[in-house]
């Protein structure tokens, strides 16, 4: 352990670090997660946002052992034939894109794998599924990302993205094929740039969900819950500007508008707290172009004819308690709209959502100096804590890291039917009661990452609970237990890595002696 963060601190760049790592998880497997699990807070962002993203951006040039399945358009028909290729008997869960948006980072094709590998590399660490039993798996549906088709490295297909029809076939023979070789697997679907048609089509049918939409708006909506609480301002005076009106945008203020209701307002009133911001400006009904269907529940229809077009002029009008980055924009939460949040709030609510760190609409440090050290904050990737006017302060990270592993567990250990909008809702709120006394009374929105493993049982209780009570859990037994023996439950289920035979120190020693021979052989 003391060798492997040795070597690691000898690298001197980020990607340097992630390829490192990931040599260790491909050679010693429980020796990488132990690592992981006892340096949660200095290694997710080695292994996730934001360094993943610049690792899928080099996925050609780093790319160094297959580490995932990838399926490409051309195995259409014989899907369930290239999954038998799979090497490990039992899946339990996958993690799925197309690579169409990465982050903020947009259409990588196939480079794209860095996400799955990822996501499950925090499933395993976070909540504890076992190494064996996760699938990593990347469609190859073509790219309308020219620079790739010139990439001689580029090992995806040099063809345009399929049609909408084409994928949505596709997408069914895959979903049956998973679904006949894996009974009861759990199906993640991941950075899709139109996620919102197979969402619709698969979530009755199949135990799965979209972590953009619905991952995001739980790990969101727990955070707004404690920064509405900070504010002390009433449920029913937020105003939400969301810049971004994307699979993240919409799912997030979906899942604010079911706590707005749950607070007492209507769906209509809490719908109406929301305007939201995308390219061409304020979301309205009047905008004169055809907007797309996920938009309109939140399109404005009390503009008077007016269309504001800059995010400026939007907060002018407005005047929102809230805003929201999900917008893929770095930097677009600029000096003058954060003094205008401060000048218009106690305590603004500021969450620069995009990943990775580049695309954050703005850093902590600009929120903070910009609002008088007073902006409720967090953020999709993770920002250094701050010294500001003789004080230190600890930025949150509104990242569906924080669920998405525990809800995958919860619907694992209790052989979910489906995942239904109730177990999404159900995991925001066990976030949001994650906090111990002394994180509240920090007025942390959300926990401190090196407790995620615990995190991950209270959201697998959660996301448990509420399947029982919908009637959609197959683990029969577990409706009988109490709270606290059904956490014991969860724990006892839980890989732990320290507790595998092969972590042996010769192990560790040999890997130590096989990096310093490589790093020897790099120098020459
Ligand atoms: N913190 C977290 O846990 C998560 C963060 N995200 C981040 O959210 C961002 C958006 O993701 P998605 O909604 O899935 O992408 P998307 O592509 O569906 O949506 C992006 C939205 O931003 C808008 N936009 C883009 N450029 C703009 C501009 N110049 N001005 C105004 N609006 C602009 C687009 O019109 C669109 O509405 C990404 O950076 C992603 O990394 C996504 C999921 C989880
Ligand atoms: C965190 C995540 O899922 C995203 O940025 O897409
Ligand atoms: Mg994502």
């Amino acid at each position: 352990m003391h060798a492997c963060l040795a070597q690691l601190a000898l690298k001197t760049s980020p990607i340097e670090k992630y390829t490192y790592l990931s040599d260790l998880r491909n050679t010693n497997v429980h020796l990488f997660y132990r690592l992981v699990v006892d340096n949660m807070k200095d290694l997710t962002p080695l292994i996730y946002t934001p360094v993943v993203g610049e690792a899928c951006i080099k996925w050609s040039e780093i790319y160094r052992q297959p580490e995932g399945l990838y399926i490409s358009y051309s195995d259409r028909g014989n899907i369930a034939s290239v999954i038998q290729n799979w090497p490990q008997p039992k899946v339990e869960i996958t993690v799925v894109t197309d690579g169409s948006r990465i982050l903020g980072l947009g259409d990588l094709g196939i480079n794209g794998m860095g996400i799955p590998v990822g996501k499950l590399a925090l499933y395993i660490a976070c909540a504890g599924i076992h190494p064996d039993n996760v699938l990593p798996l990347t469609l190859d549906l073509g790219t309308n990302n020219k620079q790739l088709w010139d990439d001689p490295l580029y090992m995806g297909s040099r063809r345009e993205k399929i049609t909408p029809e084409e994928e949505q076939e596709f997408l069914d023979e895959l979903m049956a094929a998973l679904s006949e070789k894996w009974p009861g697997i759990v199906i993640q679907f991941e950075d899709f740039k139109n996620p919102f048609p197979a969402l619709a089509r698969y979530r009755d049918t199949f135990t799965c969900f979209n972590d953009d939409i619905q991952g995001t708006g739980s790990v969101v909506l727990a955070g707004v819950i404690s920064a509405v609480r900070e504010t002390k301002v009433p449920v029913k005076e937020h105003r939400a500007v969301f810049m971004g009106a994307g699979s993240a945008g919409v799912g997030v203020a979906k899942q604010i508008v079911e706590y707005f209701v749950k607070e007492g307002l209507t769906e209509d009133e809490a719908r109406r707290r929301f305007w939201l911001v995308d390219t061409k400006g304020l979301v309205t009904n009047d905008r004169g172009d055809k907007l797309a269907d996920h938009k309109i529940y939140f399109s404005r229809d009390d503009n008077d004819g007016r269309q504001i077009k800059s995010l400026a002029e939007v907060v002018e009008y407005v005047k929102p308690t809230i805003l929201m980055g999900l917008s893929t924009i770095g930097g677009i939460f600029d000096e003058h709209i954060l003094n205008r949040m401060g000048e218009m709030n106690e305590s603004p609510i500021i969450f620069p959502l995009s990943n990775p760190s580049s695309k954050s609409e703005c850093t902590y440090e600009e929120a903070m100096r910009h609002t008088g050290g007073r902006a409720v904050f967090a953020s999709g990737s993770p920002f250094p804590s701050l010294d500001y006017n003789g004080k230190t302060y600890c930025p949150g990270q509104g990242n569906n890291m924080y669920v998405f592993p525990g809800i995958g567990l919860g619907a694992i250990l209790c052989k979910a039917v489906n995942i239904t909008q109730e177990m999404i809702y159900a995991s925001a709120v066990s976030l949001s009661t994650s906090l111990t006394p002394e994180e509240t009374e920090k007025n942390w929105l959300y926990p401190d990452i090196n407790r995620i493993r615990d995190v991950s049982v209270i959201v697998a209780r959660g996301v448990i609970r509420m399947a029982q009570e919908q009637g959609l859990d197959r683990e029969i037994m577990l409706r009988d237990l109490s709270d606290a023996e059904l956490d014991r439950y969860i724990q006892t289920r839980m890989y732990d890595p320290k507790a595998e035979k092969s972590l042996v120190e010769h192990e560790i020693a040999a890997f130590a002696t096989k990096q310093q021979q490589a790093n020897g052989a790099s120098h020459l």
